[in-house]
């Protein structure tokens, strides 16, 4: 009988993600075959030389011939012309699936270039490539296949210890629109916010401490990974932009209200968003806790000294979701960390009727934060507008500028990104037990 080592897994493109799987896929003794583009042949076979059930071949054609699951792992934007080229030699009876962040057009593409002998099972995990895989969800796309073939991959794919979530490609696109696209267009914005305003947040008081400590290390985070991550997955997916489109209306008919000075209509319109997105969670725990939120802080401020805040992010956030009709608990289990750890930092502040006084409070009343949230204002619209006009360079381009800025500060915020993101896990499993 067959071995795991005589089942060939094809990984093409060696990038963040690509390593990831390759390297998990060849510990747990399947046989790896990998390829990046080929004028990284020889680092790459450099790189695996002795590394056990790895192979390094110079392109995806050699891989494509002599492997029976191969999976794509190249930047979305550029999918369509890798599977053009490979696909072809895809070896007869194989299976082929793609790890980009958004399923139609991946399934467009090999459905054009793919042989038709050739089953489509793809997936997609969803964690950055510094994350554990065990227990965050792994979405597995069952487009073309036979009972055996789809096996063979949920065989393969459960190395990885993750949570195994099946959906169909349009499925996964409506839920990850919902949830990661919009979830990184807040985080985008206070980066550029932050910038803009030439501020490093956690030496400035008014950001120090609780939830602030989730905007910042997220924010880097996000800033520390590739541009192409984020454009492609908000780009690609039409009902993300319509999602992006909203919370920057959101966050700029809130500041008007702000300006305006106009308080019942400021807080009427947020508490019936609150009561959208939280009405049915009276009853369960808070996802994040000050006792949690402190130990993640890259100020070291105490409780008892931090300022209110307009929470301008977090308010148009939840405003956003009024308006697009979703509940986030609803999509929980199609979810990454980040934006499990987002939905916590907006519970925190709406489900504590005495802090979210202080904020509208604080945003009419007080001018501390106006510069800030008018800068925030304009970054949202502009990351809107990058996303409709559909352009990458251009939205490479307002990615570079933050990114260089924070640059310093992202080997801290990985360490404090990657403990946040095992106390969410932790925390959600908790919750989920104490439900059962
Ligand atoms: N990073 C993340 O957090 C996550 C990413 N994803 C998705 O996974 C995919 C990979 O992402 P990630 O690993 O982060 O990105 P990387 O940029 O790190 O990796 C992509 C790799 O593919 C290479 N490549 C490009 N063209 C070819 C080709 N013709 N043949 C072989 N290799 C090629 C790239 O080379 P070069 O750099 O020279 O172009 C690069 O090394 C993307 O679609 C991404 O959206 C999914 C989940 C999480
Ligand atoms: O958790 C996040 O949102 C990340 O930033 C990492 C990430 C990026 C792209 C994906 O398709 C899945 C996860």
């Amino acid at each position: 009988m067959a071995g795991r080592k005589d089942v060939f897994v094809g990984i093409i493109g060696m990038g963040n993600m690509g390593r990831l799987y390759a390297r998990v896929i060849a510990a747990e003794g399947w046989s790896v075959n990998a390829c990046d583009r080929e004028d990284k042949f020889e680092s790459l076979k450099k790189e695996f030389a002795g590394i056990e059930n790895i192979h390094v071949y110079a392109n995806g054609r050699s891989v494509s011939r002599i492997s029976d699951y191969i999976i794509y792992a190249v930047e979305a934007e550029l999918l369509d012309t890798v599977v053009a080229a490979y696909g072809p030699s895809t070896k007869l009876g194989a299976i082929v699936g793609g790890q980009t962040s958004c399923k139609t057009p991946e399934i467009k593409a090999f459905e054009k270039h793919i042989p038709p002998d050739v089953d489509i099972v793809s997936c997609h995990s969803l964690h950055g490539p510094t994350v554990d895989p065990a227990g965050q969800p792994l979405v597995i796309i069952r487009h073309r296949a036979s009972d055996r073939s789809f096996k063979l991959v949920e065989d393969i794919l459960s190395c990885f210890r993750s949570k195994l979530v099946h959906l169909s490609a349009e499925e996964h696109d409506r839920i990850t629109a919902d949830t990661q696209a919009v979830t990184h267009a807040a985080f985008l914005s206070m980066g550029t916010a932050w910038a803009a305003n030439n501020q490093f947040p956690w030496e400035v008081t008014r950001w120090q401490g609780g939830i602030e400590n989730i905007k910042i290390n997220l924010t880097l985070r996000i800033y520390s990974n590739k541009w192409h991550v984020y454009a492609g997955l908000a780009i690609l997916n039409p009902a993300a932009q319509k999602q992006i489109r909203q919370y920057a209306a959101s966050a700029t008919e809130l500041f008007k209200l702000i300006l305006q000075g106009k308080k019942e209509e400021l807080s009427r319109r947020i508490r019936s968003a609150g009561e959208f997105v939280f009405g049915k969670q009276k009853d369960q725990e808070l996802l994040l806790r000050d006792d949690i939120l402190d130990k993640f802080s890259l100020s070291g401020v105490p409780l008892h000294e931090r300022k209110p805040n307009s929470h301008l992010s977090l308010l148009a956030m939840v405003d956003c979701w009024h308006k697009c009709n979703i509940v986030p608990y609803d999509h929980i289990i199609c979810s990454t960390p980040l934006f499990r750890l987002w939905l916590g930092a907006t519970e925190y502040l709406f489900r504590q009727p005495d802090l979210l006084d202080d904020c509208i409070r604080f945003a009419i009343e007080d001018e501390t934060f106006r510069s800030d949230d008018l800068e925030f204002t304009f970054a949202a619209r502009g990351w809107s507008d990058a996303v409709s006009f559909g352009d990458f360079d251009t939205y490479r381009k307002r990615f570079e500028m933050p990114q260089e800025y924070f640059a310093p500060r992202f080997a801290d915020a990985t360490k404090v990104g990657n403990q946040m993101i095992s106390t969410i896990l932790e925390r959600t499993k908790d919750i989920e037990k104490a439900k059962e």
